[in-house]
């Protein structure tokens, strides 16, 4: 596969590691028979040619359809759609045209969407709509007028971005559905895993970013098992690229249909990872720790977003004894916020002087 050269933005090599994570959910009760994955390759290519990015490799199960994107990765089920990407992408771009593909799939009702990313370190070199919060979240309204849009962490130095629409729960579907669903004892009808966990990390340590660079490895599978990438969430069946001359991305995917996704930059000046997964645990912690091991990070942020409210509760509890005051870790910020569907917990921590 001949991936295109990585844009230069100025005569300083410099690559925009933090992504922007957008999230669509559609409602399936017009349409139960409706499916995203129904949406042609040629479709999706057409339609992140309004991103500014290619497909570079694809995996699938039953459930889920995974695509390994030139800057990052799109998922594709039933009924939810997620495009991550890095870069000078414009992600925004795109959303016209995939709320027009969803029509034609019978889905013309959005439950929710999500929009989020982490400050960027060069917000100067990014494309309109994304050269500010504000620009995006003014672009957002004109599709979706009822929605919110926040800023997590301090809005003067590491922060997150998140814009939210979710339908409410009210008489017009979604309550009285599920009451009906109650009395006829049906399934729920939102089988799809609901939670998701971001870890993004960056000043990570030299040595192990030198592993993600075609001096040490010729394929992503070979890093993938050297850097301990596989140890993860070892259920899932891995689709991952080594980059030239260094720069990595995988997909994961599970016989649940859940996924995980990780992408470096390990360029030394603006060093990058990050990593994000649906995979239902009772508690995060350890795998929160597990990641920070493998990649070593001098900073990092964890977003989880769960409609199960004593998730990110308990999470949050033991990442308070996990990194307390006893360890090197700091913790800069510490936010749990309640929205209509979901319950979000947002941390930021940074190593102490001493380590
Ligand atoms: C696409 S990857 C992973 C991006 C991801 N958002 C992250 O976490 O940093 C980006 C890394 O690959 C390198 N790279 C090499 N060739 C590239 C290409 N053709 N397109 C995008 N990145 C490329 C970049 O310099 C950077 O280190």
């Amino acid at each position: 596969m001949q991936v295109p050269a990585v844009p230069e933005e100025s005569s300083e090599h410099f690559f925009e590691g933090v992504e922007k994570l957008l999230e669509v959910w559609f409602d399936e009760s017009a349409m139960p028979t409706g499916d995203l994955r129904n949406i042609t390759r040629n479709q999706w290519e057409d339609l992140l040619r309004h991103v500014k990015c290619e497909i570079i490799s694809f995996a699938q199960n039953e459930h889920i359809d995974a695509f390994l994107l030139s800057e990052s990765s799109m998922f594709v089920s039933r009924r939810r759609w997620i495009l991550k990407t890095c870069g000078t992408t414009t992600p925004l771009k795109c959303l016209e045209q995939l709320l027009q593909l969803a029509e034609v799939e019978g889905y013309s009702v959005i439950t929710d969407i999500f929009y989020s990313r982490k400050n960027f370190t060069r917000p100067e070199v990014q494309n309109s709509p994304h050269k500010g919060f504000y620009e995006e979240v003014t672009y957002l309204d004109s599709i979706f007028p009822e929605g919110r849009s926040y800023c997590l962490g301090s809005i003067n130095q590491e922060c997150w971005y998140l814009y939210t629409f979710s339908r409410p729960v009210d008489g017009t579907g979604g309550e009285l559905q599920l009451k009906q669903q109650q009395l006829m004892q049906l399934p729920d009808p939102v089988a799809d895993p609901d939670q998701t966990i971001e870890i993004l990390m960056q000043q990570l340590d030299n040595d192990v970013m030198a592993l993600f660079s075609k001096d040490k490895f010729a394929t992503g599978q070979e890093v993938t098992q050297s850097s301990g990438i596989d140890l993860l969430l070892p259920q899932m069946h891995i689709d991952d690229f080594l980059f030239d001359p260094c720069g990595y991305s995988m997909n994961g995917i599970n016989a649940n249909g859940e996924y995980m996704t990780i992408h470096i930059t390990p360029e030394e000046k603006f060093s990058y990872v990050s990593f994000e997964s649906n995979v239902a645990l009772d508690n995060y912690t350890r795998l929160i720790s597990q990641v920070i091991k493998t990649f070593k990070p001098g900073k990092f942020i964890v977003t989880i977003f769960a409609n199960k409210s004593s998730l990110a509760y308990e999470t949050m509890k033991e990442l308070e004894i996990e990194y307390s005051t006893l360890s090197n870790w700091q913790r800069t910020d510490m936010q749990c916020c309640n929205f209509p569907s979901y319950n979000l917990l947002f941390a930021q921590y940074s190593r102490g002087k001493s380590s």
